[in-house]
């Protein structure tokens, strides 16, 4: 579970880029997180997982606060940045063993997970190559392989699915889905609103760093009294005019 809570955030020439969000992402569910360019996505994000410093409120990863016992709480989740442009010196194999170290994962499991999953991926012909050849697709394939290495029970993703050819966004969804099934949390935002309609169990839509819905799509439908699409409704909630 990841608990959001107060939570605000500016830059300089941007004091409100995220303002007071509040959002309880539970155990067994994926949660899609939606919003136009711009709207705060990356920067709750990376605030999540301990890249930028909460200015005020709280987050907790299974109830580790991310500000104050960082390591503890990076153990409980994987995650999947929005550029995948890493460790390019590295040779994939390389990266998934550096990984695999530091996670701690048993030697057998590791080879297990790393054939398995980049079979499953279409990577594995490339593990003894380096990651700065490697396509935009490639590269994100093998940090999503890295995150699942380790089997971490919350995934947070930034727009994985961006550049994936359709059977590996298809692999990558059905993970998703499984991993959620198990009673893990999966929270991954996104421009495809259609994939999200289809996948997620509920849905978070923010706009200018402010929540403006958060819930199932049967709340959605109520609360805007319509059943209209996810895109329709996106539309009305973010238009700015
Ligand atoms: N390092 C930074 N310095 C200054 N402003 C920033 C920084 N990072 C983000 N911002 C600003 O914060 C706001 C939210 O940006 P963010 O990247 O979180 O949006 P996003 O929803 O992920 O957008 P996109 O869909 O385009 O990836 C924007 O106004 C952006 O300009």
């Amino acid at each position: 579970m990841i608990e959001i809570t107060n939570v605000q955030k500016g830059f300089p020439g941007n004091s409100r880029a995220i303002e007071d969000l509040s959002l309880t992402i539970p155990d067994g569910k994926i949660v899609g997180f939606l919003g136009p360019n711009g709207a705060g996505k990356s920067t709750t994000i990376k605030m999540m997982t301990g890249i930028l410093p909460i200015d005020k409120g709280s987050i907790t990863l299974n109830g580790i606060p991310i500000d104050k016992n960082s390591i503890e709480a990076k153990k409980t989740f994987g995650y999947v940045p929005d550029q995948p442009d890493m460790f390019l010196r590295l040779k994939g194999i390389e990266y998934l063993n550096f990984i695999g170290d530091i996670y701690n994962v048993p030697q057998t499991i590791r080879q297990e997970r790393i054939d398995t999953l980049t079979k499953q991926f279409q990577i594995h012909t490339s593990l003894q190559d380096y990651i700065q050849t490697y396509s935009h697709g490639m590269r994100q394939k093998i940090i999503v392989t890295g995150v699942l290495l380790h089997d971490p029970s919350i995934w947070i993703l930034d727009e994985p699915l961006t550049g994936l050819d359709p059977k590996s966004a298809y692999t990558l969804k059905d993970m998703m889905r499984q991993h959620a099934d198990k009673g893990n949390t999966v929270f991954f935002s996104s421009h495809g609103l259609e994939v999200v309609e289809q996948l997620c169990d509920m849905v978070a839509i923010i706009n200018k760093g402010k929540l403006l819905f958060y819930g199932d799509m049967k709340q959605l439908h109520e609360e805007y009294q319509t059943d209209q699409s996810l895109e329709a409704v996106f539309l009305e909630l973010t238009n700015d005019e």
